[in-house]
């Protein structure tokens, strides 16, 4: 599973999630996850399945973040859970996918390691963007979970192309990223100057 620039879709900013999805797609990114906590069951389906026909256009992975049903109803590759959504390992016994965790600390991402596909460690630098984020595990907190996991490390939080190499050079397989994408002026160009950035340190 090749990760790279993970982008997290959004409708908190100004645009739509198929608007954000499709510019990141046209510049080659190639790991989406679909994050939504405003709309109703419904609609997020309706987007969700919007979003699915376009991964899969462009050959990409599609995360469907908290919600298993949803994921199983598009057919989306994957699903992500954090600390409070549906126990890992339960998940990983009802859905044949990719399964990734947020973690905050060693021991969490030790718990979790052998049950899920990748780890997500965070937030790295302060964010507004998730609200109620815990405080920031900074770059040695990242480096201490690389550290210690044998499965990819994705970072998040606070990244954006200032901060990004710092973040690479910690070993993690992958940077996700919402802020500094979807509230771009022109969220094409900024994807394009992370991905570039990132396969520097990640391309094979
Ligand atoms: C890649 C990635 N990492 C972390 C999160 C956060 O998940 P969670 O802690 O469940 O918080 P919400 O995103 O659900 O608010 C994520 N979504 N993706
Ligand atoms: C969903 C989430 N989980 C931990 S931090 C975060 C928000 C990341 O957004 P941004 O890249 O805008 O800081
Ligand atoms: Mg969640």
């Amino acid at each position: 599973m090749k990760i790279g620039l993970y982008f997290i879709t959004s409708s908190e900013f100004s645009r739509t999630h198929e608007e954000l999805a499709e510019a990141v797609l046209r510049v080659g990114v190639r790991f989406i996850q679909f994050r939504e906590k405003n709309m109703s069951a419904r609609q997020m389906f309706s987007v969700a399945k919007n979003l699915r026909k376009l991964t899969w256009e462009y050959s990409a992975t599609l995360i469907v973040n908290d919600r298993v049903d949803l994921a199983l109803a598009v057919e989306a590759d994957g699903v992500h859970l954090g600390q409070d959504d549906l126990p890992f390992e339960v998940v990983k016994d009802i859905f044949d996918g990719i399964v990734g965790v947020s973690t905050h600390s060693v021991d969490e991402a030790k718990k979790a390691e052998r049950y899920i596909d990748y780890i997500s460690a965070g937030p790295v630098f302060r964010t507004t963007t998730k609200k109620n984020a815990k405080e920031p595990i900074g770059l040695e907190g990242l480096r201490r979970i690389v550290s210690s996991v044998k499965k990819p490390v994705v970072a998040i939080g606070g990244i954006n192309k200032f901060n990004i190499e710092d973040v690479l050079k910690t070993g993690v397989k992958g940077v996700a990223v919402i802020s500094a994408i979807a509230n771009s002026q022109n969220p094409e160009k900024s994807a394009k100057e992370l991905l570039e950035i990132v396969k520097r340190y990640l391309d094979d």
